[in-house]
């Protein structure tokens, strides 16, 4: 930074009026952009200038002086300031907007500015800079006592408080689980958390905002919450005894508070999360299974794309929920089957028709609570609104969930009503611009309104009528910008004025005169327009006080109707994709009939590229893991992932891809899969291998699925083949977690043979003439080859080098014929023998060092050294 557009230090009153203005503002957000509203403009001065000019590739200005020092600024027009905001945020940055609030011109000095709101990342609520599918999530971390964190967090634009605790080792986890696009933390944790905050800001790319400790204050978070919730004690939400999430609350609240200028009045209801309900996706998993992002960081195709067919955005960012937090329980995922079941009947056509052009009920809602709402969302609500009732109308309450939504699409009695009432059809974007309230909504309005546009009426009819009352037939009506409004008379007509003309002014060949009527006009119209602009304004706000009491049926008519539509695409899923549905069963296991992989086999008939093969699982506690062998390309990973995605699919409530399925209980999937070296954390790819896999090792329980992916390929090949075999028969003896275990090690395929809980199976794939040809179907038994020879010339390896490889290989094979000694991997470790003292230490243990003489102290020491060489 420059020495030039550091913040001056000179005293403040040495610096302008509008300046000293600033800085005060300034003073109150160090570390926040601040947009300080110039007219059509909003500028930013010295560090924070040069800092938007960098970012926003905007000119760096000079202009005058404010305390004998240059002004550095940048600006950016006010009609374009939703892009630029966008790009801040996503860099990251945040943003106080000041506007001006006080009248200009009405006070000697600058006029009055305020911040209004500060945008952050995770506080926004503006779909333009959101997008439809996103959803922006504050999450509060509090490092408490004993190893214990505190965890609150909140999406503004949904209105649902969360809490959690854990211990400190599952942080990482949860703020994974949580995916929050900003983490505030107390600017007074150890420096070991604070290293921990760092490298997940690193990971997960969300913004960290520090705020001071005295707002982690969990007396302070109690209260706070009591006060949202409108409640007496919090043992209704099991919450009262979570002290370490009640100080994260009272940061999060006191911060959501701060941004937007205001409480959260429509911030009403709690969730507890506890970790024992969740089944478990670490961050890995969502990766690995390519859940909303592919590998490559793309948001298609993955799972959720292709599941994602939803009419709207709040139906899209519930249906991502689902996906990403499964739980345990199966009550939940029943209840959205059996409606599923139902919808696939014909209702989710005609319900989806009518859920299409449904606005953003959800964010319109959270927006109207925090009075940011524009004109045209509410006539979008208005609209939505009815759709909602024609969508209670056209629900069968065929189960328990359907009747429950029906009930809640109920528009709050009146809403619609007083929407249509007070709101033009076709307002204008903003109130500021005027053209936003109804006629007939408001007298005082109509009346300003008619006079701009009745003004020539009325002087018309005003002329006829003064005529007719004077008998003067020249009288005329007029209006100039110097005088206003005036009658004017000619010299001889003078004689007929009535008592109630008041002069005006004198010409050569006529008088002026003004009447109490025409000056009452006169009033009226010239500020009619601003008038009326401040009328509209005022009747808004009074729309916007008499729409808060609608606020809590609201949210929950917008959940409602994001529930629909999430059931409908995944209705309209089932069908399209020919999925059936789960059975959940109290016994451990998971069977699964002619499964697929969903994004693959949808890839595969988007690209002509053949039939999918549909495979077969059976997992239980007799026979808990596969060994999977085959070669390359031939379907493993496929095939693993598949068997992860039917058991998520089914959890979460959805149809799955597969003739038949049935599932046991399950608490985690876990994945090691393939790694990318991860360069940015300066870890190697084999200390990430095992890092994850330790982690996994220790994570995993009976009720868990486990994908192993080549594990042990990361070092050499015995280091990796003796490692691969000591984590699958932990997994297998120790975890008994269902497993599936795919490996190039051949060795590997004699584990079943002393493992009974395990099995092999085989990728097929056969040959013709030289090349290779995939089955893709998974059998019994170990691969007989590896054919990694031939998926080499498949892949355009030059002749020259796959000639040199056969070579190779043939005389490999013959020289492991010859020393066919094998290693017996699996044979328990050769136990340390204890075959007792040696002579040494049966010497050693024969003296009595208290009664002997230094000399024979010494002489035993000889002979003990001599014994042993
Ligand atoms: N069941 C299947 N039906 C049809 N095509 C399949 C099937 N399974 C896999 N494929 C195709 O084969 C390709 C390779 O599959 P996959 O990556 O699972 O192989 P792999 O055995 O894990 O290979 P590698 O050992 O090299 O990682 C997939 O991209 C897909 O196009």
């Amino acid at each position: 930074m420059s020495g030039l557009a550091e913040a001056p230090s000179p005293a403040l009153e040495q610096h302008t009026p509008m300046m000293q203005q600033y800085l005060a503002i300034k003073a109150g957000y160090p570390s926040t952009l601040v947009f300080y509203r110039m007219g059509d403009f909003y500028e930013l001065f010295f560090a924070d200038a040069e800092k938007a000019a960098r970012l926003l590739d905007i000119t760096l200005t000079r202009r005058g002086n404010s305390a004998g020092q240059p002004v550095v600024m940048a600006g950016v027009p006010f009609h374009s300031v939703e892009g630029y905001l966008a790009r801040l945020i996503k860099l990251g940055e945040s943003v106080a907007i000041c506007e001006q609030v006080g009248d200009v011109g009405a006070s000697k000095g600058p006029v009055e500015r305020k911040v209004v709101r500060v945008v952050t990342p995770g506080t926004l609520t503006d779909s333009e800079l959101l997008g439809d599918k996103a959803e922006a999530v504050l999450l509060a971390v509090h490092q408490g006592s004993r190893h214990r964190c505190g965890l609150a967090w909140l999406s503004v634009t949904q209105g649902a408080l969360q809490l959690a605790e854990c211990a400190g080792d599952e942080l990482e986890a949860w703020v994974a689980r949580i995916a929050p696009s900003e983490l505030l933390a107390s600017t007074d944790v150890t420096a070991a958390f604070g290293q921990r905050l760092r490298a997940l800001r690193f990971a997960t790319s969300v913004s960290l905002t520090e705020r001071p400790a005295f707002q982690f204050d969990s007396g302070l978070g109690l209260r706070k919450l009591l006060e949202q919730l409108n409640a007496a004690t919090l043992a209704a939400w099991g919450a009262d005894e979570l002290v370490h999430a009640h100080a994260a609350a009272a940061a999060l609240l006191a911060y959501a508070e701060h941004t937007q200028g205001r409480a959260l009045t429509h911030v009403q209801g709690l969730q507890v999360q506890r970790d024992d309900e969740l089944i478990d996706l670490p961050i890995t998993t969502r990766r690995n299974l390519e859940l909303v992002q592919t590998l490559r960081g793309e948001e298609a195709p993955t799972l959720f794309s292709l599941l994602d067919t939803c009419m709207t955005g709040m139906g899209s960012r519930l249906l991502k929920c689902w996906l990403l937090e499964p739980r345990r329980d199966r009550t939940q995922a029943v209840e959205r089957l059996d409606s599923i079941e139902h919808l696939r009947e014909g209702a989710w056509q005609r319900l989806r028709a009518e859920l299409k052009g449904t606005s953003d009920v959800e964010r319109i809602t959270a927006r109207t609570a925090l009075r940011q709402v524009r004109p045209r969302e509410l006539v979008g609500l208005r609209f939505s609104l009815d759709k909602a009732r024609q969508l209670a109308a056209a629900i069968a309450p065929a189960t328990p969930l359907l009747a429950r939504l029906a009930q809640d699409l109920a528009p709050p009695p009146g809403c619609a009503e007083l929407l249509a009432a007070a709101l033009l059809e076709e307002p204008a974007a903003l109130v500021r611009d005027g053209g936003v309230i109804a006629a007939g909504h408001d007298a005082d309005l109509d009346e300003l309104r008619a006079i701009q546009t009745n003004a020539d009426g009325f002087l018309v009819d005003l002329e006829q009528r003064e005529r007719a009352r004077t008998g003067i037939a020249n009288l005329k009506v007029q209006f100039n910008r110097v005088h206003g409004f005036y009658i004017e008379i000619t010299q001889g007509q003078l004689d007929k004025v009535p008592d109630d003309y008041r002069r005006r002014q004198t010409l050569k060949n006529a008088e002026r005169f003004i009447t109490p009527e025409l000056k009452a006009f006169e009033d009226k119209a010239l500020s009619a327009q601003e008038r009326a602009l401040a009328r509209e304004k005022f009747l808004y706000e009074q729309l916007l006080d008499a729409l808060q009491p609608h606020v809590p049926t609201l949210s929950r008519l917008a959940r409602a109707l994001a529930s629909l539509d999430a059931l409908c695409a995944l209705a309209e899923r089932s069908l399209t994709l020919h999925w059936s549905r789960p059975q959940f069963a109290r016994e451990p296991g998971i069977e699964i009939v002619q499964g697929r992989h969903p994004v693959v086999e949808a890839r595969l008939a988007e690209t002509s590229g053949g039939a999918f093969i549909a495979n077969d699982t059976r997992l239980g506690p007799r026979q808990r893991m596969q060994v999977i062998t085959g070669p390359n390309m031939g379907g493993k990973s496929t095939y693993m992932r598949q068997v992860a995605l039917v058991c998520l699919l089914a959890a979460m409530g959805s149809y799955v891809p597969a003739a038949a399925c049935r599932l046991g209980p399950m608490d985690a999937i876990h994945t090691r899969i393939g790694a990318a070296d991860d360069l940015a954390n300066a870890q190697s790819t084999f200390m990430l291998e095992m890092t994850e896999a330790a982690q996994i090792l220790h994570a995993a329980t009976g009720h868990s699925l486990v994908l192993m992916d080549e594990i042990g390929r990361g070092t050499s090949t015995f280091d990796g083949l003796a490692l691969a075999s000591g984590i699958a028969a932990h997994l297998h003896d120790k975890t008994q977690a269902y497993t599936l275990f795919a490996t190039h090690y051949f060795e590997l395929t004699e584990f079943p043979a002393r493992h009974h809980g395990a099995v092999n199976v085989h990728v097929s794939a056969t040959e013709s003439g030289a090349d290779i040809v995939f089955l893709h179907e998974i059998q019994p038994g170990p691969a007989s080859r590896s054919y990694g020879i031939q998926v080499a010339r498949l892949a355009g390896m030059p002749a020259a080098v796959v000639h040199h490889a056969r070579h190779a290989l043939a005389s490999l094979e013959q020289q492991q014929e010859l020393a066919r000694e094998q290693v017996d991997l699996f044979a328990p470790p050769p136990e340390v023998v204890d075959a007792g003292p040696s002579p040494v230490e049966a010497s050693l243990a024969a003296l009595d060092p208290d009664t002997m003489t230094p000399r024979e102290a010494l002489d035993a020491l000889y002979a003990l050294k001599k014994k042993l060489s």
